[in-house]
């Protein structure tokens, strides 16, 4: 299976600041990828590192198996589509596609046209004269008339009403099951991510916590719901995510690839949005840590 993405030991520095980590991910080709995490978790780091507008400080990346902005070759075949939709204010939507067409050796005018004729977009409107919507949807139509193999997205959706993000989702899976194209894309509205994703990463402090298919993912990853007491007895050769406790009932997470028959613990299945908070979960740490002295 060909990677569009992979990463060794990537790590990125600010002065005595570490904005990425010891990141080691291999997405294979042909998937929608959510990149989730809490704010200042590294997510735009690793998207410019992967679009070429960063250099790493240690480790190493490869994009689609080559290094990444390093020919033009290389830049025609990935899509960045950057945090808050930059677009010329002044320009028209139509020298936008211009400007896309003269910047761009692969450019598909005729996708062009014709998505920015169903979007209804006025050729010669100004970006800047777009409303928010708009523009996230023009960002879309020259990133994919760029016709990349992968297409980077960073928090695309964020200034979007849920009408607009429901629309903009709706297009991009269009566009990805047409044109066979691969994405990464960051967010924090996981409940968004669960309708187009079907990879997911989660980085917390810089760090990949978990990065897998969302299906495998999530037949992997159980909640037990217990009395505390059963908790004091808990079967400590599950892998635990997060721990949580009322004063009448604890709440495990737990990642394991084997069924649980412990009567003492109801197991239930969890959402992609319990799952990230699980790992983003950081007052688990000591509870865990607590599990591991047990041990
Ligand atoms: N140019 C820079 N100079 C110094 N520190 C930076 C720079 N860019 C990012 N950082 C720091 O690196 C860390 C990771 O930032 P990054 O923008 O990658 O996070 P993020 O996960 O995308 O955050 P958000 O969800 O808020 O957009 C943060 O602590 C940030 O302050």
């Amino acid at each position: 299976m060909t990677s569009v993405l992979q990463a060794q030991a990537l790590g990125k520095r600010y002065g005595k600041r570490w904005a990425l980590r010891e990141c080691t991910v291999d997405i294979p080709a042909g998937h929608v990828v959510g990149l989730v995490g809490p704010n200042g978790a590294g997510k735009t780091t690793l998207l410019k590192l992967a679009g070429g507008q960063l250099e790493p400080t240690t480790g190493d990346i490869t994009v689609l198996g080559g290094r990444p902005g390093s020919t033009p070759a290389q830049l025609a075949r990935v899509g960045f589509v950057a945090q808050d939709t930059p677009l010329y204010a002044a320009l028209t939507v139509a020298e936008h596609l211009r400007l896309g067409a003269r910047l761009n050796p692969r450019w598909d005018a005729a996708l062009a046209r014709e998505r920015s004729g169903q979007l209804g977009l006025d050729p010669s409107h100004r970006a800047g004269k777009l409303s928010g919507g708009e523009r996230a949807q023009l960002a879309l139509t020259l990133g994919l008339a760029k016709r990349p193999e992968l297409l980077i997205m960073d928090e695309p959706v964020a200034s979007l009403d849920p009408l607009a993000r429901r629309e903009f989702l709706h297009r991009l899976t269009e566009a990805t099951a047409e044109h066979k194209l691969s994405v990464v894309l960051s967010s924090h509205l996981v409940s968004d991510l669960e309708k187009v994703c079907d990879y997911l990463i989660v980085l917390v402090d810089s760090r990949v916590r978990v990065a897998g298919e969302v299906d495998r993912l999530l037949a992997t990853h159980h909640r037990l719901t217990g009395s505390l007491h059963a908790f004091d007895r808990f079967p400590f050769d599950q892998r635990v995510i997060s721990v949580s406790h009322t004063d009448q009932q604890s709440t495990v997470v737990v990642r394991t690839g084997s069924p649980i028959h412990d009567p003492a613990w109801t197991v239930s299945r969890l959402s992609l949005e319990d799952l990230v908070l699980a790992y983003m979960d950081k007052s688990t740490e000591n509870r865990r840590a607590h599990l591991e002295v047990q041990r």
